[in-house]
C-alpha cells in the first residue's frame, strides 16, 4: 500500500495527514504556531516558524508510520491564503509574514482604487481591493518600510515559503496567486498592466504553476530531519479555500461547501472565469484545472471562539468550553454576538467594525456566551449563503469542514442555520485532504480529481434543518443583521481608544 502526504498550512496550526490510496487518514498531527498581533488590526506570523513546525510535524507523523518510508510516494500544500512573505535576493524573508486578517491597509486600497480605477480592476482580478489581499501589503510595506522594500526581490504566499523550503523551488500557483489582485484571473498570467502601474519590476511575481504540477522532490537535507525518502515527489498543491473545495468534493456546478477554520468561509464552484459578480463575492482559480469558485468570507469565525477560550477557559478543551451548548436555547437567552473581532469582509467589508454582544442579562453564564458566539459566527456565514442564493443558486445541501465542523452541536446550527442538509465528511481536514488529493493524482492513482474524490471522500453524518428551529432562527437573524448598521457609527468613533 502507498501512501501521500496532505500538509495544510492553517492560520492556527499546520496540520499533517497520512492518506492511503483507498483515502484513509491512516495518521495525523498538528503543530501549533502563534500569531502576533502588536497592535489593534495587526496580525503577523514568522515564515520560518511555519518551516520548523512542517518538518517537525512531518517527523511525528512519520514516527506513527510502522510501513516502508518509501511507500511514502507524495506530499502536497495547501495554505492559509494572501499572506506577504517579502524575500531577499537569498529567499529570505525580510520580515514576518503580513496575514490575510490584518487589515491595516485600508489607505493603500483607496490607492489602489486610485490607481487602476475600480472598474479596471475588477475586470482584471474580478475582485476588489480588500485590506487582507496581498498588493495593499505589498504597498504598504513600500510606503512604510521602504529600506526593507528596497532589499525585496520577490515575494511568495505563506505555503510557498514551506515548499520553497522544503524543496528549493519558487512559485505560487494559480489558486493562491488570484488572491494577491495581481494576477488576470481569466488569462491565468501575472497582470503586467497592473505590475507597471504599481511598480513592480516583471520579476518581482515569481513563477506560475497550476496545483496540481510537480516541482520535484523533497531536499535531501529536509528528507533527513524529517524521515521522509528524498524520492518523495512534491506538488504544488493550492489556497487552503481551493484546497477545501477539492477536499469537499467542491468539484462541480450546483456544490456549496461551509469552512470554519481561524476565518469562516461559504464557497460554491464556478465553472467560468469570465463571470461578473461586481465584487460582492470572492472570484478565485479553483485548485482543479481551469476552472473557479466565488466565496464569501467571515474573518473572524473560529478566531471568535479561540479569542474567547483564550480569555476566559485558557485551559480548557474546545469539547469543555462548547459541552454545555446544547443545553442553551436557540437566541443564548436572549444574547446576540457578531464576530467582528478583526473587521469583517462579507458582507460588510469593513476594517473598522468590531464585534458586539448585545443583551446581556445578569442571569446569563458562561455557557449563554459560548452559544451566542457559535450563534453569531454561523449567522454571519449566513449573510454569505443568502448572498448566493440571491444571485440564483441553488443551495440545499452544504459540506461542513474545518475545526468548527467537529461538533455535531455546531452541525445542526448550520443545518438551522442555513436551512440546507448539511454534510460531515469522514475527515474535517478539508484542505489537507485536498491536498493530499492533489498529490494522490499527481502520482498516477486515479486520471482526475474526481474520481480520486468519488474513491476517498466519504459521507459520515447527515444534519437536516429542524422546523422550529429554522422559524426561530429566522427572526433571530433579522435582529443579528441590525447590530452591523446599529454599531457601524459607534466603533468608528472608538478607533482612537484602540491599541
Ligand atoms: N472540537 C472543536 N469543536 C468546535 N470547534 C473547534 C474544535 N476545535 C477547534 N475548533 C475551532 O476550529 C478553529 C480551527 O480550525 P482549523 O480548521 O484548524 O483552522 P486553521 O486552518 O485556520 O488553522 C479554532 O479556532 C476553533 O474555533
Ligand atoms: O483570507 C482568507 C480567504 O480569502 C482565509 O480563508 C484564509 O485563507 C485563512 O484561512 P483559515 O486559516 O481560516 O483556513
Amino acid at each position: 500500500m502507498n501512501y501521500v502526504i496532505g500538509i495544510d498550512l492553517g492560520t492556527s496550526a499546520v496540520k499533517l495527514l497520512l492518506v492511503n490510496q483507498q483515502g484513509a487518514v491512516a495518521a495525523e498531527v498538528s503543530k501549533a504556531y502563534p500569531l502576533i498581533q502588536q497592535k489593534a488590526g495587526y496580525s503577523e506570523q514568522e515564515p520560518d516558524i511555519w518551516v520548523k513546525q512542517t518538518i517537525a510535524g512531518l517527523s511525528e507523523l512519520l514516527d506513527q508510520f510502522t510501513g516502508d518510508r518509501s511507500q511514502i510516494v507524495g506530499l502536497s500544500f495547501s495554505g492559509q491564503m494572501h499572506g506577504l512573505v517579502l524575500l531577499d535576493e537569498k529567499q529570505k524573508p525580510l520580515r514576518n509574514a503580513i496575514l490575510w486578517n490584518d487589515t491595516r491597509t485600508t489607505a493603500e486600497c483607496r490607492e489602489i482604487y486610485e490607481t487602476a480605477g475600480k472598474e479596471r480592476l475588477l475586470q482584471v482580478t474580478k475582485n476588489p481591493a480588500l485590506e487582507g489581499f496581498t498588493l495593499p501589503k505589498i504597498l504598504w510595506v513600500k510606503k512604510h518600510e521602504p529600506a526593507l522594500f528596497q532589499k525585496a526581490k520577490t515575494f511568495v504566499l505563506p505555503k510557498d515559503y514551506v515548499r520553497l523550503k522544503l524543496t528549493g523551488q519558487l512559485h505560487i500557483d494559480y489558486s493562491d496567486a488570484a488572491g494577491t489582485l495581481l494576477l488576470d484571473i481569466a488569462k491565468k498570467e501575472w497582470s503586467p498592466e497592473l505590475c507597471r502601474l504599481f511598480g513592480l519590476a516583471p520579476d518581482f511575481c515569481p513563477p506560475l504553476i497550476g496545483s496540481h504540477e510537480e516541482v520535484g522532490t523533497v531536499l535531501p537535507e529536509v528528507a533527513e530531519r524529517a524521515g521522509l525518502s528524498a524520492q518523495t515527489r512534491v506538488f504544488a498543491g493550492g489556497a487552503d479555500n481551493a484546497c477545501g473545495a477539492i477536499g469537499s468534493g467542491i468539484l462541480e456546478e450546483g456544490k456549496t461547501l461551509a469552512s470554519i477554520g481561524t476565518s469562516g468561509v461559504v464557497l460554491s464552484y464556478e465553472s467560468s472565469g469570465d463571470k461578473d459578480f461586481q465584487g460582492v463575492v470572492h472570484y478565485f482559480n479553483h485548485g482543479a484545472p481551469d476552472c473557479f469558485y466565488t466565496m464569501g468570507v467571515t474573518l473572524a469565525a473560529g478566531f471568535s471562539l479561540s479569542w474567547f477560550k483564550e480569555v476566559f477557559a485558557k485551559d480548557e478543551s474546545y469539547s469543555e468550553l462548547l459541552e454545555e451548548v446544547d443545553t442553551v436555547p436557540p437566541g443564548a437567552n436572549g444574547l446576540l454576538f457578531t464576530p467582528y473581532l478583526a473587521g469583517e469582509r462579507t458582507p460588510h467589508a469593513d476594517s473598522v467594525i468590531r464585534g458586539s454582544f448585545i443583551g446581556i442579562d445578569s442571569s446569563h453564564e458562561r455557557k449563554d456566551f459560548v452559544r451566542a458566539i457559535v450563534e453569531g459566527i454561523t449567522f454571519s456565514l449566513h449573510e454569505s449563503v443568502q448572498i448566493f442564493r440571491e444571485q440564483g443558486k441553488r443551495i440545499d445541501t452544504i459540506v461542513s469542514i474545518g475545526g468548527g465542523a467537529q461538533n455535531e452541536t455546531w452541525l445542526q446550527m448550520q443545518a438551522d442555520i442555513f436551512e440546507a442538509t448539511i454534510v460531515k465528511l469522514s475527515s474535517e481536514q478539508g484542505p489537507g485532504m485536498g491536498a493530499a488529493m492533489l498529490a494522490a493524482v499527481g502520482c498516477g492513482w486515479f486520471p482526475s480529481l474526481r474520481h480520486c474524490a468519488a474513491a476517498f471522500l466519504k459521507v459520515e453524518k447527515e444534519f437536516q434543518p429542524v422546523q422550529d428551529n429554522v422559524e426561530q432562527y429566522k427572526e433571530l437573524f433579522r435582529l443579528y443583521q441590525a447590530v452591523y448598521l446599529n454599531t457601524k457609527e459607534l466603533n468608528n468613533s472608538l478607533v482612537k481608544f484602540r491599541k
